[in-house]
């Protein structure tokens, strides 16, 4: 597990405050009080470590060699002091520290922690960098290494859009105006954008001092999501990269929300469609069946007119455990709405494919719903369709026709 390392000599306010703060609790944090605890520390842990979070003038290091010694490891390191010093922070930004903060009792907190999740997150992507000039991708790249960011180069417009294609991590392109070869930076953000939209991919123009302001504007236009004008001060640019990241972030979180049920958190209709299409495709290739199963709760308006509708939503979270319990994680399981759920499974003889169903109803038999003094039977009818076609609907409409015969049949059954 990744760790937050916080050195200062009264850690606990921090760490309180942070513990408060983050959003998911996927790190942990390590604190040490004193110089000669830092270097035991980094000795031992330094892999582990994220970022660190230091007070500059720390025991036993009040010239700041803590500062030293963590960029000696490549520790991304926001720094604190007590009261704002121009001196300090002149010295911060030349050794590389990508964020000078105050520590006065909530200051600036929500921004450390704005921070922290986006170096932690950084640890899992890549930048591209788009530059004609050598040495200006390697003083850029150290300052990503600093933010937690790690980055591949490219000079031109054909190596930049065949390391897009070849590495999925890269969610960040910074691209210069002046770039090698025949395309331009401006040209080249708009083929990007042909292959990847903004929602896969954040592109940052960079301009150098004195261009024509409208060609910052023509980044924008191509569909650059922002643009910075060299030399840039590092907060800005790692503000700006913050900015388009976040939203990034936002961007795809939504678009896994708009594919998950909320209630049950399986997959929705729309999941159903795109992601079959990706089973098709295989079952088409290999010349292997599908399996298209409706399933559907028995009598279940009984359980929400008796019950009430939380009690029926609570049934609803039961049988999608069960489901979820019952199949490999590479099954597409779904909440089709209402009662009804689906499943999706490839590269299965029908003899096995029946087995599976019959166990399941089997099991949501055998499972009731319980809680306080309510147990609840539930059972469920099974409608099946093996076989494949290029289309998802007519696999789907040939298992509901099953279904309907299970109901019209008794129920607690598999027709297939
Ligand atoms: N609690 C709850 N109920 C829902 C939800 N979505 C649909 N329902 C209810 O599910 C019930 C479905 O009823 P019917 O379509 O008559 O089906 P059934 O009672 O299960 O009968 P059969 O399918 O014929 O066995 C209706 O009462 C809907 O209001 C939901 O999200 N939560």
């Amino acid at each position: 597990m990744k760790k937050i390392l916080l050195i200062e000599d009264n850690p606990q306010l921090l760490k309180n405050k942070i513990e408060e703060l983050r959003h998911n609790f996927t790190y942990s944090i390590d604190t040490v009080e004193n110089f000669e605890q830092l270097q035991e520390y980094i000795k031992l842990n330094k892999e582990n470590v994220f970022i660190a979070l230091l007070d500059y003038f720390l025991d036993g290091a009040m010239e700041g060699q803590s500062v030293d010694l963590l960029l000696e490891h490549n520790i991304p390191t926001i720094v604190y002091t007590q009261e704002y010093s121009t001196d300090i922070r002149e010295i911060l930004l030349d050794k590389c520290v990508f964020e000078y903060l105050i520590k006065k009792p909530n200051s600036d907190l929500l921004y450390s922690t704005r921070l922290i999740e986006r170096v932690y997150k950084n640890n899992f992507i890549k930048a591209l960098i788009v530059d004609g000039s050598e040495s200006f991708r390697n003083q850029l790249a150290e300052n990503l290494q600093q933010f937690g960011l790690a980055s591949l180069h490219s000079s031109d417009a054909n190596t930049t859009l065949e390391l897009l294609k070849n590495h999925s991590d890269i969610q960040l392109v910074l691209i210069d105006l002046d770039i090698s070869g025949d395309i331009q930076g401006v040209e080249l953000v708009e083929a990007i954008r042909a292959q990847f939209p903004s929602t896969s991919l954040a592109v940052l123009g960079m301009t150098p001092h004195g261009y024509n302001s409208q060609l910052s504007i023509e980044f924008l236009k191509k569909g650059a999501n922002d643009f910075i004008t060299k030399p840039f001060v590092k907060e800005q640019l790692n503000l700006r990269i913050m900015q388009v990241l976040e939203m990034l972030d936002t961007i795809q979180e939504k678009s896994i929300e708009a594919t998950i049920d909320p209630l049950t958190q399986l997959k929705n209709r729309r999941a159903l469609e795109v992601e079959s299409k990706v089973l098709i495709q295989s079952a088409l290739l290999t010349n292997k069946p599908l399996s298209v199963a409706m399933i559907d709760i028995d009598h279940f308006k009984v359980v929400n007119d008796t019950y009430g509708h939380d009690v029926g939503d609570d049934v609803l979270k039961l049988i999608s455990k069960v489901l979820k319990s019952n199949f490999r994680k590479k099954d597409l399981i779904v909440r089709n709405g209402g009662e009804e759920f689906c499943v999706v499974l490839d590269d299965l003889s029908l003899e096995k494919v029946i087995n599976l169903f019959e166990k399941l109803i089997k099991k949501i038999a055998s499972t009731p719903y319980e809680k306080d003094d309510v147990v609840i039977n539930i059972t469920a009818s099974i409608g099946l369709f093996h076989g494949i076609n290029n289309n998802i609907k007519p696999m789907l409409s040939l298992a509901d026709k099953k279904l309907y015969v299970a109901k019209k049949t008794g129920r607690n059954k598999l027709v297939s």
